[in-house]
């Protein structure tokens, strides 16, 4: 089966090209300005030896900047981790399909690879300068994010408890209504990633339930449908069975948007409709926003000790929840290579395996979207199922804020009709799909 090209900053005027000329050198600077202003830290903790590693660290991202801004070609990793291997050998098959006087550069390979490939030389940079090794260079953006986000964290919060005490009694159609209403919040928590905004306040502050309904047309696409089928359908096997009802939530970004991930994945727990939730993470600090096993631990920590009556309460049972294994969480290193989702079988086939494991799959966010989709020129009305390029490791789902110009499965002429009344509509996280594939 033939596939379009990917995007690529080659294509000038388009969102890849504005990122890698604007985007991805803003995001540097930032990183460098971190690193600056946490010297004195370093030099507290580390002594002499840390104002070495900050030196060290802030010259390799001047680098990496320059490189960045005058094409360089993209050079091998010099850092000797689990995943250094797969990124050279990454590198060394896009040489491959280019002719011999030709090398893979930021404005000329594809802007998947290059995107992931700057958030992997961040995390180089950082090994490479110890004793700074665990550094995290956005850890004071994505807990500055769950803090401006306290209200609507709160309110969910709520929410969910009030929902809690009465779930026994609910009917199947209103549990199918909170089960709807929490998937958009899910979604809409998307909206607050800190890439796209190069790392400013993206928070959400009023609450995320209020404006569900008015938000409910900029749903472009919308299979929560079929996941309830499947959600339900599973629950009602295993009352005859009693076997287990996985889901699995590939993880996006730390601060709001987690708290609306772990809300959904206590009521799936809560109602029965999943008996067990595996997270997945990230294993180095990426795209700014997104979610390690540090973030995933310090944010239920934070709700555990929050002055709030049902925010603690929701930290307390989150954390009880890891504790008895029916939440979960994973953070395997292929999340953080460059590849598209149709290549996972045969470049961590272990992965493959445990999604196999799974009833449905949950994709939050755009870069997951984009990695589905293999981050391709595909026309608005290709299928989802087409576009993810036969990789169907078990019924999966997309939970998705528009942010990157690619965009599947729409109806004929409904991509055509947004781009003349709204331009922007690919980008600028105003619009959302929940987009379901079923086919194994
Ligand atoms: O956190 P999300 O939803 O994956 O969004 C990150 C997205 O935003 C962007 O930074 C926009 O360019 C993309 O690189 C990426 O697809
Ligand atoms: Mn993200």
């Amino acid at each position: 089966m033939s596939v379009p090209c990917s995007l690529s900053a080659r294509f000038k005027g388009s969102f890849a090209y504005f990122t890698v000329k604007d985007r991805l050198p803003q995001i540097l600077t930032k990183v460098i300005d971190t690193v600056h202003r946490t010297k004195s830290a370093f030099l507290e903790e580390y002594g002499e030896e840390g104002i070495e590693a900050e030196k060290k660290a802030l010259a390799a991202f001047s680098k990496l900047r320059n490189e960045l801004h005058t094409d360089k070609p993209l050079l091998l990793l010099m850092d000797n981790l689990p995943d250094t291997e797969l990124w050279n050998q990454y590198l060394e098959h896009q040489q491959s399909l280019l002719s011999e006087n030709d090398q893979p550069s930021w404005f000329k390979s594809p802007w998947l690879y290059v995107e992931c490939y700057m958030y992997r030389r961040i995390h180089e940079g950082i090994v490479l300068s110890p004793p700074l090794c665990s550094f995290d260079v956005f850890k004071e953006v994505k807990n500055e994010s769950f803090f401006q986000s306290q209200q609507a964290i709160i309110a969910l919060c709520t929410y969910l408890q009030e929902l809690a005490k009465k779930i026994k009694d609910v009917g199947e159609e209103q549990l199918k209504e909170e089960f709807f209403k929490l998937l958009q919040v899910s979604l809409w928590g998307n909206k607050c990633d800190l890439s796209i905004s190069a790392g400013q306040d993206n928070s959400q502050k009023s609450s995320p339930l209020a404006s569900l309904t008015d938000l409910q047309s900029c749903i472009l696409v919308n299979d929560t449908d079929h996941l309830w089928t499947v959600l339900s359908h599973g629950m009602k096997m295993r009352s005859s069975q009693a076997s287990v009802s996985r889901v699995d939530i590939v993880l996006d970004n730390a601060g709001f948007e987690l708290v609306t991930d772990l809300i959904l994945a206590d009521f799936l727990l809560a109602s029965k409709l999943a008996t067990e939730i595996h997270f997945h993470g990230k294993s180095i600090p990426w795209y700014v926003s997104d979610t390690t096993k540090s973030d995933f631990q310090w944010t239920i920590q934070q709700l555990r000790a929050a002055n709030h009556r049902w925010m603690s309460k929701c930290g307390s049972n989150w954390d009880s929840n890891l504790k008895k294994e029916v939440w979960l969480y994973h953070d395997h290193l292929f999340w953080t290579l460059p590849h598209e989702f149709c290549k996972v079988a045969q470049v961590a086939p272990d992965l493959y395996t445990e999604l196999q494991k799974s009833d449905l799959i949950l994709f939050k966010g755009d870069l997951n979207y984009r990695k589905l989709t293999g981050d391709r020129k595909w026309d608005f009305t290709v299928p989802f199922s087409q576009a993810l390029n036969r990789f169907h490791p078990a019924p999966l789902c997309s939970i998705r804020t528009l942010k990157a110009d690619i965009q599947v499965g729409l109806k004929c002429g409904q991509g055509e009709q947004l781009t003349s009344s709204e331009p922007t509509w690919m980008i600028s996280g105003q619009y959302g799909v929940i987009q379901f594939s079923a086919l194994i």
